[in-house]
């Protein structure tokens, strides 16, 4: 395989790495890393050796064919600005930017271009990234970025008209949820003697639980709330509640993030 390269050695260019070389869908010859920090740069060499480490983010992109770039989408057009320049056109360039489109990002370069959306969960080889491809990606590049990213979970090909509300439920969606199961322990933790690390557990295996049982059986979240909420018992309660009071919260969060996100690139 031509070599890949990753430009930003944070939060999700370091899970890619591990990722695509734990999985062994790439071999560390074959990945080079560019980041702003020496101190990552050192931490990536440390991990794996063989791996190759760029002076610059132009030197990563004269030495790659498929280019991810795992900066800050703040700091994305300004790599674009380095890298572009000594690109021939042919590579595949991956952007992991949220809020930035292919518009903008085909405006900078005329080549193929994708975007794409791993998630957190990715580090443990759950979760789906979504792709989406720009006018100038070929059935071959689509399908080596879609096998790449298939290394650390399912991918779901998704229309730039859906990726922002993709990205919320499957990308933000882990941070979402670790703060509703949060509140439900803390809810427990305060109605009881239960100490709050033992109501984290039972909050978090309640989450795993629920989330096998609904895959494995391949009911609905209301075939579930049917089989749970025994008629005249206390979990009717509990879900009514969530029924009166949920749709507002969660809509107005969404209506907050998609707002974010629409002013990302500034
Ligand atoms: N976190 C998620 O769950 C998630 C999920 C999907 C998509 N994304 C997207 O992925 C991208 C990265 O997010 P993140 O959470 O990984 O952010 P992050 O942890 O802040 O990592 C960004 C990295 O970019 C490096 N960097 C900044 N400017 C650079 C430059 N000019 N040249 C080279 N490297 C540079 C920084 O390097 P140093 O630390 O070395 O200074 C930093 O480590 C964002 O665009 C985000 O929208 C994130
Ligand atoms: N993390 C990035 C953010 O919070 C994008 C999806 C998940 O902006």
């Amino acid at each position: 395989m031509d070599r890949v390269g990753v430009i930003g050695y944070g939060h999700m260019g370091s899970m890619l790495v591990k990722g695509f070389l734990a999985s062994g869908v790439l071999a560390p010859g074959e990945v080079v890393v560019a980041s702003r920090s020496r101190g990552n740069l050192d931490a990536c060499a440390a991990a794996w050796p063989g791996i190759a480490i760029a002076a610059t983010n132009a030197d990563l992109a004269r030495r790659c064919r498929t280019i991810v770039i795992a900066v800050r989408p703040q700091e994305t057009m300004g790599v674009l600005r380095e890298i572009v320049p000594v690109m021939d056109g042919s590579e595949h360039l991956v952007s992991l930017a949220a809020g930035i489109g292919l518009h903008d990002l085909e405006e900078m370069y005329a080549g193929p271009v994708s975007r794409v959306v791993p998630t957190a969960t990715s580090a443990v080889g759950e979760g789906t990234t979504l792709v989406c491809h720009g006018q100038w990606v070929g059935t071959d590049e689509a399908l080596m970025v879609e096998n790449l990213f298939s290394a650390v979970g399912s991918v779901m090909p998704v229309g730039e008209e859906d990726l922002a509300a993709a990205t919320l439920l499957s990308s933000c969606g882990p941070a979402l949820l670790a703060a509703i199961i949060g509140e439900l322990a803390g809810a427990a933790a305060r109605a009881s003697s239960l100490p709050p690390d033992r109501a984290l557990v039972l909050a978090t295996d309640l989450l795993t639980a629920t989330a096998a049982y609904l895959r494995e059986t391949g009911r609905t979240p209301e075939d579930l709330i049917g089989e749970v909420a025994t008629r005249g018992g206390v979990t009717e309660v509990g879900v009514q509640g969530f029924r009166d009071r949920l749709p507002g919260v969660f809509d107005g969060v969404f209506a907050a993030m998609l707002e974010r996100y629409g002013g990302l690139r500034k």
